[in-house]
């Protein structure tokens, strides 16, 4: 990814060279993406139709959260910003008004269109927002800030080892030069910069700055450069995962465009429709849970599909380096930081890291307020990641066993403990959530507190003394347009075999 976009945002300005091991392979993981990903694949000027089929790329239009609040129950976490009525979010509105007790399905169309197995374009490729953004008959009610343009609806899910290949030859045919060989040392000059890479067959490679994009080795950032690891573990302890490859026939079992993530006794199960078969995976902390038994209740997930498969086991390195940008070295990726895969955020971690890298980008006098900015942000997001994970463990309402009990008396950063008391007040909002870059705006973390049942909730007083009459024609108009949509649009297996 950091190749094939430094590529496209320098061309010939700039020389890359991309060293990768035959012997060390990639992590093998990482699947599902969030909605900002479409601006990586825009920016590199591949479409749909470019990618997709090559990579069993699949749409996601939300995460489905399964068994957080209790057994048997879910939710939606859509990519669907909410809309606001007379200046109050439809999620504020549903406290007071709400007719059923699925606020989801009430104050969003995509969790209907994940229950249909639907695909979020129609067959000529339209998006399905453009039917009711343009609608004449739509009121604008009184509008305030808080609403903004419409989010994009959906990211992706892809085979992460084809994609990686997909890039590969997409950065090799536009100049960047790939080398396959191990990087066995890394020389350091009397300053403690990096003065040349050793690797086993190619001789010394010297350059002006090194990414280090080298996975949870951190060969550069951590071995070489010693940059200081500073853990999560405290407030996430899931440090492990357990993954399968299981094949499906999707002409007949249809494809939810969402990934779905499953609470059990010592973490979550993730499951990824792709084209062909579906990623999944048991991630947990190795303090409630041992490798075999994590294998065995994945299979057990899984069903006789998994009987020959053969698993993937993983250690996770959580938290990030205390700087991602040393001297004339940038860690990107596994490297400089991770936050556990709930949410799907190591891919946009890595998109945010390289845009803000073509953004702070040295110069030959290398300023190193470029570097501290540059590390100021890419801190920030990940930071922010951390924050709105931890919601997840402290706001599930579980508590049946040990691991869900401890969530529960976790440290959480000072603010976020400030925030969950403002929260139990007024859904969360833009002046009482993480006020950073982070991917995720208030109305994933309203999401969250309405899904997942363990922050006790109340709908703000003020809507006591207000006409309601706006809000319930909105909540009866999503009923409408998602009944409108799930009859219109084609099954996901439909619009993805035509793309093919
Ligand atoms: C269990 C799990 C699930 C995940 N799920 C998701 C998800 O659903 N969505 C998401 O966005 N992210 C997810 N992630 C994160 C995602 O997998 C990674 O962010 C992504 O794959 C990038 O990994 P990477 O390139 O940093 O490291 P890796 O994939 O580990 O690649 C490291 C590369 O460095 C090379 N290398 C290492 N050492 C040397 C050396 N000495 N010499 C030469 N080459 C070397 C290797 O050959 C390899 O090519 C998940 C991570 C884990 C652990």
């Amino acid at each position: 990814m950091t190749a094939s976009y430094l590529r496209a945002a320098f061309a010939d300005s700039v020389d890359v060279t991309v060293v990768e091991s035959r012997r060390i392979g990639t992590i093998g993981v990482g699947e599902a993406t969030f909605s900002t990903v479409r601006h990586f694949f825009d920016y590199l000027g591949l479409s749909e139709a470019d990618w997709m089929p090559e990579c069993n790329g699949t749409y996601k239009l939300a995460v489905r959260l399964e068994n957080w609040r209790a057994p048997g129950t879910h939710f939606y976490h859509p990519f669907e910003r909410m809309r606001v009525v007379d200046g109050v979010p439809l999620t504020d509105w549903w406290q007071k008004v709400g007719e059923s007790d699925c606020f989801d399905r009430d104050c969003f169309l995509i969790p209907w269109l994940c229950d249909a197995k639907a695909s979020p374009r129609y067959l000529d490729h339209r998006l399905f927002e453009q039917d009711f953004d343009e609608d004449p008959d739509r009121p604008l009610y009184r509008t305030t800030l808080a609403e903004q343009n419409t989010q994009f609806p959906y990211a992706y899910h892809f085979d992460a080892s084809l994609l990686a290949d997909f890039l590969c030859r997409y950065a090799v045919e536009r100049g960047v030069r790939r080398i396959v060989d191990d990087v066995v040392d890394v020389r350091l000059d009397e300053r403690g910069w990096i003065e040349h890479l050793v690797t086993r067959e190619h001789g010394d490679l010297t350059g002006d700055l090194y990414v280090d994009c080298s996975g949870f080795r951190s060969r550069l950032l951590g071995d070489a450069l010693d940059e200081p690891f500073i853990s999560f573990q405290d407030a996430l302890p899931n440090d492990r995962a357990v993954a399968l490859r299981v094949p499906v026939d999707t002409a007949v079992e249809g494809i939810r465009p969402c990934t779905t993530a499953t609470a059990q006794d010592a973490g979550w199960i993730w499951t990824i429709p792709l084209y062909d078969r579906i990623g999944t995976g048991y991630v947990y902390a190795g303090d409630y849970c041992e490798p075999e038994e994590a294998e065995r209740v994945l299979r057990d997930f899984v069903g006789p599909a998994a009987a020959d498969l053969e698993a993937n086991h993983i250690r996770m390195r959580i938290g990030r380096s205390r700087r991602a940008w040393v001297n004339n070295c940038v860690g990107i990726g596994l490297s400089a930081g991770f936050v556990e895969p709930l949410q799907s955020t190591g891919i946009f971690l890595i998109q945010h890291a390289i845009e803000q890298l073509v953004r702070y980008f040295p110069g030959t006098d290398r300023d190193p307020v470029l570097r501290d900015t540059y590390n100021l942000s890419t801190a920030r997001a990940i930071e922010g990641v951390r924050e709105f994970l931890i919601l997840h463990y402290r706001g599930a309402a579980r508590v049946d066993n040990d691991y869900w009990r401890d969530a529960k008396k976790r440290a959480v950063p000072d603010d976020m403990a400030m925030r969950l008391e403002q929260w139990q007040s007024k859904l969360p909002d833009n002046d009482t959530t993480y006020p950073y870059y982070h991917a995720f705006e208030p109305y994933s973390y309203v999401c969250m507190a309405l899904g997942l049942g363990g922050i006790p909730l109340r709908h703000p007083p003020a809507l006591d003394l207000v006409d309601h009459r706006a809000a319930r024609a909105e909540l009866a108009r999503v009923r409408e347009q998602a009944r409108k949509l799930v009859e219109t649009l084609p099954s996901q297996v439909e619009y993805l075999s035509g793309l093919r």
